[in-house]
């Protein structure tokens, strides 16, 4: 479990976070909402420990302060938006990459981080993309190489800052489903989104960040018509439709007139 308490960030006198607590599960998909500014990125950082906080952030009860760089990198993973890598590496070496976190510094991957590579790889069905240059694969190969690379690293949580920006639409779908595939399995993903019809379809939990507080729960609960409204200062309708036998939310932002569908 990933527990945050009490945490605040000041950046000089500006207050970014504002007494942030709340728990996750492994085995969710969890969706972080804010404005731009509103300190999505803040808050992974601080998870990841790589500034200055008040407040405890635990894993598994266990302070993450308490831990070292590699062995935070072996409980979290983090996929960063920008995917720009200095030297042209095949796919399978950039997935091998994930396995260094466990080894010691200088220390070769052996056949066993081979072995976890490969693992990475066939799980996410990419395996035969291992001796493409990275830097020639589509953005949504790409997006499912940088998860591979995470699942190397063997770590149970995975944060991705913004997964999908810069993904057509069926690019976007392929990780969104990979993603709750990997959940299924028992991991916990956290990733920012500036699409809330996006978190009213995947996530199983919602972290809504406003003005430095942070609301939680069921997207239902907490991607309503009026918080939607609110947060984007525009009138947004969500609307609620069955596709075959499944309840499926969405949201429009009101441009003259709304769809006839049933109104939440
Ligand atoms: N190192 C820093 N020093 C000073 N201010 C910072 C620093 N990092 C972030 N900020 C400020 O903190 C606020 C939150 O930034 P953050 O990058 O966390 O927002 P975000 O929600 O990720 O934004 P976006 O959706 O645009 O990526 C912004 O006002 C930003 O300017």
């Amino acid at each position: 479990m990933l527990t945050l308490k009490d945490v605040s960030v000041h950046f000089g006198k500006k207050q970014v976070l504002k007494n942030i607590s709340f728990n996750l599960d492994f085995g969710q998909s969890v969706c972080l909402l804010g404005q731009n500014g509103a300190g999505k990125t803040t808050l992974f950082r601080t998870i990841l420990n790589t500034i200055a906080y008040s407040g405890q952030v635990l894993i598994n009860d266990q302070p993450t302060k308490a831990l070292s760089r590699i062995q935070l990198a072996q409980k979290i993973a983090y996929i960063p938006q920008n995917h720009e890598v200095p030297v042209d590496f095949t796919v399978f070496e950039m997935v091998l990459l994930g396995t260094t976190a466990k080894l010691k510094t200088f220390q070769q991957p052996g056949p066993k981080e081979v072995a976890q590579a490969k693992a990475a790889l066939n799980r996410l069905g990419i395996a035969h993309l291992q001796d493409m240059p990275f830097s020639q694969i589509s953005g949504g190969e790409q997006q499912l190489v940088t998860i591979a690379r995470s699942l190397a690293q063997n770590s149970r949580v995975i944060i991705m800052d913004e997964p999908c920006a810069n993904l057509d639409f069926g690019n976007q779908t392929l990780v969104l489903e990979m993603i709750r595939q990997l959940t299924q399995q028992g991991l916990l993903i956290l990733q920012s989104t500036h699409d809330p019809n996006q978190a009213l379809r995947y996530a199983d939990q919602i972290l809504l960040l406003e003005s430095g507080h942070l609301s939680s729960g069921a997207p239902k609960e907490i991607l309503t018509s009026a918080r939607l409204s609110a947060l984007y200062g525009m009138p947004v309708q969500v609307f609620q439709v069955t596709v075959d036998g499944e309840e499926i939310q969405f949201c429009l932002a009101k441009k003259g007139g709304l769809p006839h569908v049933a109104n939440l």
